[in-house]
C-alpha cells in the first residue's frame, strides 16, 4: 500500500523545530489533505498546530504519528504564498512557522487551551485531597483557573506521578459568522394549498407560510421573526412539518455596512498625468515586471493614477494590492476606492476586529474581490492572479514590521511583482533615500509629477524661530504670526490645521528642581505618563508606577507632567481663542470603534475651525476648506538617535504642509522651531526633496549609511552584564574574521536602550556594501545560539533595521 506522508511545520518556534517533520495521513483524510493546509498534529505530549508545505510517499523514519485532523477545508496558503514563506524566512532569517503565520489574518493563528485530566484508567480517589472533588466533577480543568486557584504546584505533582495529565486544545480565535436562514421546502404551489389547508386554530402558523407566499425566496430568521411578529417556536413547527427548511449560512460582517460610497468615474487625466501613466499601463498590457517610483508633490494627483492602472488591471481579469500607511488609511481614502470600484474592494486595516479582518480576507481567498487596500500586512492578500502592487507614501517607516519576521513590505511586493510579472508602483511626495537612489541608477523607473492638479501653487511657508519668541517674552507655544494667521481664518470662515509633532517626545514627568526623570526601575528609559488613569507606564516592560506628588531625589513639590499634549494645547486654544470650535484628534479621541471617521466628518462638514492633532492627521486629507497649517513643534524628532531623523523631519513636515491650500484656495504654513538653521527644516520650508536629497546623500555617503551602505543589527540581551559584554564581544570577533576589508564593523556597544525587562542589550551594527556571505554568517550566529537555549542569552538579527535602538 502506498503511502500518504505529510511535510509539516509545527508552531514551535524555536531551533531545534525549524524544519518540516514527517507525519502520516491516515485513511480516512486521504486525498483531502493539501499542501498550505492547517493541521493539528501530535507533538510531543501536545496537539498543536501546523502547516503542510509538500506531501510525499516516502519518509526516512521508520515510525511516523499520524495527523490528527485537518483544520481547513482548503488550503489557506497557496503555492505562491508556501514558496513566499521560504523566501521570508531566508532574507529576514525568521523561523519559517512566523513567515507562515504572518501571511494569515490574526484569526487563523491557533489558540492553544491548556487543559488538565485525569489520565487514562486513573479514578480521581488516588489524586491528593483538594484535587479530588475537582477531577469528580469536572472532566477537564481550565490551566487558567488551576492558575488563579493556586493549584498548579499540586497538578505538577500528579503528572510527575503520571496520574493526570495536561493536554492541549487548538482553537480558533475566530470562526465565520454563520446565521440561521429559512426557506420553503415545497413548491409555491403545494405552499399555497397547505395555507388553505391550515386549521384557523394555528393562525400564526398561517401567518408565517402566507409570508412566503408572498415572498418565495429565503429569508434570515431573525427578519422573518421580527416582519411576521411571531417566534422562533412558531417557525421552528413548520420545519418540522417539512414545510420550510432551516440552515446555516456564512454571512460577512460587513464593516461599512452602513455606508453608501458615491460612485465616482474615472477623471480625465492631465498632461503630465497621462505621461506618468503610460509606462505603468504599458508594463500592465506587456505583463512586465518593474519597479516604478511615482515621485509626485504633494496634491499632484498620485491617487487618480492608481486608480486608473487598477481599472486595467481589473478590466483585464487581473487582481490589484493597495498599500497605504496604517494612519492615512482615512474613510477618506477609502472612500476613493470604494467609490471607483466599490465591492470590489476588500479594506484590510487594524481598526477591524479579528473576525471583520478575517472576512475582508475570505472575499479575497474566494475570488469576490478584485482589488485590496489596506496597510503593511496587507502585501500577502492571498490573490493568485496579481496585475499591479502599489504602495503609496512608499517611504512610511511603518512599512517595515519590527517583530519577527522582520520584512519591508515594499521588498515583498517586489517579489511577489517578479512571480506574477507585473508592475509596482512606489508612490510618494517624499521618497525615501534608498528608492530616490534606486531610481537614479535606473533599478527603478522614475515617473515625475512636478506640479499640482492645476498648477495650484504648494502653499507657501514661513519658519518661525522659537528662541526668538522667547527673547521677546512670549511664553505661549503659539507664536505671534501663528496666532494672528489663526486669528485670520476665523474671520474669513476657513479652517486651520495644528499639527503636534509628538513620536520621540513622549509625556514624561521632571523634576523642575533638580531635573530628576522618572525612569523605568527594570529599563533605562523614561516612565511614559498617562492622563486617563494618572498612572505612570514602561513601553517596554509594562511597569507601572503613580505619579509622584514629591521629587524622590530633593523632595520638590514642583515635579510635574512634563510635554505639549495636544490636550494642553487645546486647553491653551481654549484661553487665547475662546470663540474656535476645535476638534481634537489623537489616541485618546479616537481611541473608539467609528470615532476616527466621525470627527473627520464633522471637520469636513465645518463643524469646527481647527483640527488639532498629532501624526494622524498628517497625511491624506484632502479638503478644500483648509487654507492654514501650523506645525507647533518641527524638531522634536530631530534629536533622536537615528540617522534617518533629518529624512523622517523633511517627510513628515512636507506631508503637513501638502495639507493646505489642495483647491481652489491658496494655502500657507507656519512652522514653529527652535532649530530653524537645521538644513531638513529649512527645506522643509522651500519644499525642495531635491536639494535635501542632495544633502542627506552627502552625509550618508561620509558616514557609511544607506543607501551606500546595507546595515545590518546583532542585539544581544542577558540579565548579567558580564556575560553580554563576553558574549557580544564574541560576536563582534567573529564577524571581524569573516567579513571583507570593505566593511564596517561596529561594537560591541550599549544599546540606545541599554537595558529592557532587567535584561542588558548589546549591539554589534555592521556596515556593507558586498558581502556575499553576510545571510550564511548571520545564520550561523544565530543557531549558535538559539540552539544554546541554558545559557539565557538572546540574540536578534535586524537585516536592514529601521530601528537602531
Ligand atoms: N485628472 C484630474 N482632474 C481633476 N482633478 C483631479 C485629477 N486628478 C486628481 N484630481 C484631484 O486633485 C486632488 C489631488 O489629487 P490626489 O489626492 O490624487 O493627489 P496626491 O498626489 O495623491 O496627493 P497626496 O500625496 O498629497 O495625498 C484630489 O482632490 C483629486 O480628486
Ligand atoms: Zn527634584
Ligand atoms: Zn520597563
Amino acid at each position: 500500500m502506498k503511502m500518504e506522508i505529510a511535510n509539516v511545520i509545527v508552531d514551535v518556534p524555536a531551533k531545534q523545530t525549524d524544519r518540516a517533520f514527517d507525519y502520516l495521513i491516515p485513511a480516512e483524510w486521504s486525498g483531502t489533505i493539501q499542501p498550505g493546509m492547517r493541521v493539528i498534529v501530535p507533538f510531543g505530549p501536545r496537539k498543536i498546530q501546523g502547516f503542510v508545505t509538500s506531501l510525499k510517499t516516502q519518509s526516512e523514519f521508520e515510525k511516523l504519528r499520524e495527523i490528527i485532523e485537518p483544520m481547513d477545508l482548503e488550503p489557506v496558503l497557496n503555492k505562491e504564498l508556501l514558496e513566499l514563506g521560504d523566501w521570508l524566512t531566508e532574507h529576514t532569517l525568521c523561523f519559517k512557522i512566523f513567515a507562515f503565520q504572518v501571511m494569515l489574518p490574526a484569526a487563523l493563528k491557533a489558540k492553544y487551551e491548556k487543559k488538565v485530566k485525569l489520565a487514562q484508567g486513573v479514578e480521581a480517589s488516588v489524586l491528593s485531597e483538594p484535587l479530588q472533588i475537582l477531577f469528580e466533577n469536572n472532566l477537564m480543568i481550565d490551566w487558567e483557573d488551576a492558575l488563579k486557584q493556586g493549584m498548579v504546584p499540586l497538578l505538577l505533582k500528579e503528572a510527575a506521578k503520571g496520574t493526570l495529565e495536561v493536554i492541549y486544545i487548538v482553537k480558533e480565535k475566530v470562526r465565520k459568522k454563520q446565521r440561521k436562514f429559512i426557506r420553503p421546502l415545497v413548491s409555491l404551489e403545494e405552499l399555497k394549498v397547505e395555507v388553505e389547508r391550515f386549521p384557523a386554530k394555528a393562525e400564526k402558523q398561517k401567518q408565517v407560510l402566507s409570508y412566503f407566499t408572498d415572498h418565495f425566496e429565503p429569508v434570515e430568521l431573525r427578519q422573518l421573526v421580527a416582519e411576521v411578529k411571531t417566534t422562533s417556536a412558531t417557525v421552528k413547527a413548520l420545519v418540522e412539518k417539512k414545510l420550510l427548511i432551516e440552515y446555516d449560512m456564512e454571512v460577512y460582517r460587513d464593516p461599512f455596512e452602513h455606508r453608501t460610497f458615491k460612485r465616482t468615474k474615472p477623471l480625465p487625466l492631465t498632461n503630465s498625468q497621462q505621461t506618468a501613466i503610460g509606462p505603468i499601463l504599458n508594463a500592465i498590457e506587456t505583463n512586465r515586471h518593474e519597479v516604478f517610483l511615482l515621485y509626485g508633490v504633494t496634491g499632484s494627483g498620485k491617487t487618480e493614477i492608481y486608480l486608473q492602472s487598477i481599472q486595467e488591471v481589473i478590466e483585464r481579469g487581473q487582481e490589484a494590492i493597495v498599500l497605504v500607511p496604517e494612519i492615512s488609511l482615512t474613510p477618506q481614502m477609502v472612500n476613493r476606492f470604494k467609490g471607483r470600484f466599490g465591492d470590489l474592494v476588500a479594506v484590510l486595516h487594524s481598526g477591524l476586529s479579528a473576525g471583520e479582518k478575517y472576512d475582508e480576507w475570505r472575499k479575497i481567498q474566494r475570488k469576490e474581490v478584485k482589488v485590496a487596500v489596506g496597510a503593511r500586512s496587507a502585501i500577502f492578500a492571498p490573490f493568485e492572479n496579481l496585475g499591479i502592487l502599489i504602495i503609496d507614501e512608499e517611504h512610511e517607516t511603518s512599512y517595515k514590521q519590527e517583530e519577527m519576521p522582520r520584512y519591508h513590505a515594499r521588498d515583498v511586493a517586489i517579489e511577489r511583482a517578479k512571480t506574477y510579472s507585473c508592475p509596482v508602483v512606489l508612490g510618494s511626495a517624499t521618497p525615501s533615500l534608498e528608492s530616490f537612489a534606486r531610481a537614479q541608477k535606473k533599478v527603478y523607473h522614475l515617473l515625475s509629477l512636478p506640479s499640482r492638479m492645476n498648477n495650484q501653487a504648494l502653499p507657501a511657508v514661513e519658519i518661525i524661530d522659537m528662541r526668538e519668541e522667547l527673547r521677546d517674552g512670549n511664553r505661549s507655544m503659539f507664536s505671534r504670526k501663528l496666532l494672528d494667521m489663526l486669528k485670520d481664518r476665523l474671520e474669513k470662515q476657513q479652517q486651520s490645521v495644528l499639527f503636534l509633532n509628538k513620536r520621540g517626545h513622549s509625556s514624561f514627568v521632571m523634576c523642575r528642581d533638580c531635573g530628576y526623570v522618572m525612569n523605568c526601575p527594570n529599563c533605562d528609559i523614561s516612565l511614559t505618563y498617562h492622563r486617563v488613569n494618572e498612572q505612570m507606564k514602561c513601553h517596554y516592560c509594562g511597569y507601572e508606577s503613580h505619579v509622584p506628588h514629591q521629587c524622590p531625589e530633593c523632595s520638590s513639590d514642583y515635579i510635574r507632567y512634563f510635554g505639549t499634549g495636544t490636550q494642553k494645547v487645546e486647553d491653551e486654544l481654549g484661553k487665547i481663542l475662546p470663540e474656535a470650535r476645535v476638534i481634537r484628534m489623537d489616541v485618546d479621541t479616537t481611541g473608539r470603534k467609528g470615532s476616527h471617521e466621525r470627527l473627520l466628518t464633522d471637520f469636513q462638514n465645518g463643524k469646527a475651525d481647527i483640527l488639532l492633532g498629532t501624526q494622524m492627521i498628517a497625511k491624506g486629507l484632502d479638503f478644500p476648506n483648509i487654507t492654514l497649517v501650523g506645525v507647533l513643534s518641527a524638531d522634536t524628532m530631530l534629536h533622536l538617535p537615528d540617522f534617518r531623523a533629518s529624512e523622517k523631519t523633511f517627510q513628515l513636515l512636507t506631508q503637513v504642509s501638502g495639507r493646505a491650500g489642495r483647491h481652489q484656495l491658496p494655502g500657507e504654513v507656519i512652522i514653529q522651531t527652535y532649530s530653524p538653521e537645521h538644513y531638513s527644516v529649512e527645506l522643509a520650508g522651500t519644499q525642495d526633496y531635491d536639494l535635501f536629497y542632495q544633502r542627506e546623500m552627502m552625509i550618508r555617503k561620509i558616514r557609511h549609511y544607506p543607501p551606500f551602505y546595507y546595515l545590518s543589527l546583532i542585539t544581544v540581551s542577558h540579565e548579567q552584564l558580564m556575560t553580554v559584554v563576553a558574549a557580544t564581544e564574541k560576536i563582534v570577533n567573529y564577524v571581524r574574521s569573516q567579513v571583507s576589508k570593505d566593511a564596517v564593523v561596529l561594537g560591541p556597544a550599549a544599546s540606545p536602550i541599554p537595558r529592557i525587562n532587567n535584561r542588558y542589550r548589546y549591539q554589534c551594527l555592521i556596515k556593507y556594501k558586498r558581502e556575499p556571505n553576510m545571510t550564511k554568517m548571520l545564520k550561523t550566529i544565530l543557531d549558535q545560539y538559539q540552539k544554546d537555549t541554558k545559557s539565557g542569552l538572546l540574540v536578534s538579527i535586524d537585516v536592514n533595521p529601521f530601528i537602531l535602538m
